[in-house]
């Protein structure tokens, strides 16, 4: 299907080539296509089970325009909405629950409440944090401290508050994109709210006109030898793994079936991580949660189930489940100028779920594209190199694997990404990447997962650790991500000198209060308005009994 759809894409983009030779319409022009807005010949790495990306019949038209052409469709198009945030919340969540529901797969094991809230494993989640938010300060855990005295009472809570990340927009929004992706199975409405911006001065930078894909491609004029690998996986069954579970059940028991090829490989990999007495596990359904504190990235990653398998991927060992399923309501906006856009989502989010993927082009190190791609592999990863071996690939492909882990690859969504590529770093970041294999081991088989660190509620943005060097290099002093812990905030000087335990406090006091709205505003309302309309159904059906009853007397 994809095939097809770049076949249909390079015709329509040659006929609007030729067409272009006799057209006077300047808009047309296509020399106003950069290299990168011309299609690229693409090989698909992953097909998704149930295509969430079906593009429809806008997208085409919009992606076979110049840049130029897209802007000023923006512009044309964009108009002043009026937005209820307190509504869109509760209906968020009533369609969220309805989701959930209506799908076998999901029914039974996902719900939309705080797991983290009141457990012991925020303070744990809360432990890694400030570990994490130390480090981003440039400060080690045990660095002497200048004492400061610090305890959570009414008048530092008031001033902690002031960082609660619960952004609330403006009523009236200016919807620049209806759907960013072009596609009615996952509707992410983009908006701006800079208050200085309005329909007639609005500006569209070149970092939002970029084609959406939520899969992962390889440029094989790019990345010949990856993209050769990824034909040797596909042409030998021994490269790729997959496993023959099956089950009566919607979800098949991959996870801990020692008898599951992909589950015992994930099992191998958790092997590689750290902190041995805890490890973070990569399933489809329990929270994943971060269970070591520094490197991070490099040690936690996991392998899961895919529709090669004979469970297709329905199973619990497959952390791309949620994800595919688009259960969460996204939305990008902008309310400062300098960030740029943002994402966020409208429903709450509870820590360890897998949010959104990282898509774009698996491709080496460009420099033009540093800004927005991510390192996916370690040169010479010894632990992923020794892996080779012990799932029997053939000698060939070993070769090939063993000479392509020594680089390092990126997957770079510049011009072609997913909504991931919107999300903000923040020095208190609520997501944190993993990274996930699937049917076999060359970098083209990664995919990056953002999973939501500790519960996230409705309107915060979505961000993650862009990593110390990124930070330091980028932003140093012009870090706008106004969290509590960042060295540029306003109050630094009293948040960059608390200690470990004084910070785990002011995290669980943010997320206290965050909770309480969420519960009072949100979750107490949808109760109260399904209890309004049962006893408004049960008044109802006892007048008809009532009426019932004269009639026979
Ligand atoms: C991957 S993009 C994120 C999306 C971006 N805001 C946009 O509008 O396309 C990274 C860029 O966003 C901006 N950005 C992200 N996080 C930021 C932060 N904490 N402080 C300042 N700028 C940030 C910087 O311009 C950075 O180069």
């Amino acid at each position: 299907m994809f095939l097809k759809l770049f076949f249909r894409k390079k015709k329509n983009y040659f006929r609007a080539l030729r067409k272009q030779d006799h057209s006077t319409h300047k808009m047309e022009n296509s020399d106003k296509f950069t290299d990168h807005y011309k299609p690229v010949l693409i090989r698909k790495v992953f097909t998704s089970r149930e295509p969430p990306f079906n593009p429809e019949l806008d997208f085409e038209k919009y992606t076979m325009s110049s840049i130029e052409n897209r802007r000023a469709h923006i512009l044309d198009t964009c108009e002043i909405v009026e937005e209820d945030e307190q509504r869109n919340k509760i209906d968020s969540h009533y369609a969220v629950e309805e989701k959930i529901h209506k799908d076998p797969e999901l029914r039974q094991n996902v719900e939309i409440f705080p797991r983290a809230g009141g457990d012991t494993k925020l303070s744990s989640i809360c432990g890694v944090l400030c570990t994490r938010a130390m480090l981003s300060q440039g400060r080690a855990k045990s660095a002497k401290l200048k004492k400061v005295e610090f305890e959570i009472n009414d008048e530092t809570r008031q001033s902690l508050l002031k960082y609660h990340p619960v952004y609330t927009p403006p009523k009236e929004r200016i919807l620049l994109m209806p759907n960013l992706t072009f596609n009615s199975k996952e509707v992410i409405p983009v908006y701006s709210d800079v208050p200085e911006e309005n329909v007639d001065n609005i500006e569209i930078p070149d970092s939002l006109l970029f084609d959406y894909t939520d899969v992962n491609f390889v440029n094989p004029s790019a990345e010949k030898e990856l993209s050769d690998a990824v034909k040797l996986a596909n042409s030998d069954k021994l490269n790729v793994i997959r496993c023959n579970c099956c089950s009566e059940e919607n979800i098949v028991p991959c996870y801990e079936n020692q008898d599951c090829n992909c589950y015992l490989l994930n099992d191998l990999m958790q092997d590689h991580q750290k902190y041995k007495s805890e490890k973070t596990k990569f399933t489809t359904f329990d929270p994943i949660y971060l269970t070591g504190k520094e490197g991070l990235y490099g040690k936690h990653y996991g392998f899961s189930c895919s529709e090669l398998c004979a469970c297709k991927g329905n199973c619990t060992n497959n952390s791309l489940l949620i994800i595919e399923k688009k259960l969460f309501p996204l939305e990008v906006f902008r309310n400062d100028m300098n960030m740029g856009f943002s994402v966020r989502s409208s429903v709450l989010i509870p820590g360890g779920t897998p949010i959104m993927e990282f898509t774009g082009e698996i491709c080496r190190y460009k420099n033009e594209t540093s800004d927005y791609s991510y390192q996916i592999t370690y040169p010479g990863d010894k632990d992923i190199i020794k892996l080779f071996d012990a799932v029997c690939f053939t000698d060939p492909y070993k070769k090939t694997l063993t000479k392509l882990h020594k680089r390092k690859w990126y997957i770079d969504p510049r011009y072609h990404g997913n909504v991931a590529r919107m999300a903000c770093h923040s020095c208190s970041a609520n997501m944190e990447l993993f990274r996930i294999f699937q049917k076999s081991l060359s970098p083209a088989h990664i995919r990056l997962v953002l999973v939501a660190m500790l519960d996230i509620y409705p309107g915060t943005p979505l961000t993650f650790d862009y990593g110390h060097d990124y930070v330091h290099q980028r932003f140093r002093d012009n870090c706008g991500c106004r969290s509590f812990v960042c060295a540029n905030g306003e109050d630094a000087d009293v948040y960059t000198k608390l200690t470990e335990k004084e910070f785990q406090d002011c995290y669980i006091e943010l997320d206290k209060h965050q909770w309480l709205e969420w519960d009072e505003k949100v979750y107490g309302a949808v109760w109260n308005e399904r209890n309004k309309a049962k006893e408004a159904e049960m008044a109802r059906s006892e007048n008809e009994e009532d009426e019932h009853a004269v009639v026979l007397d």
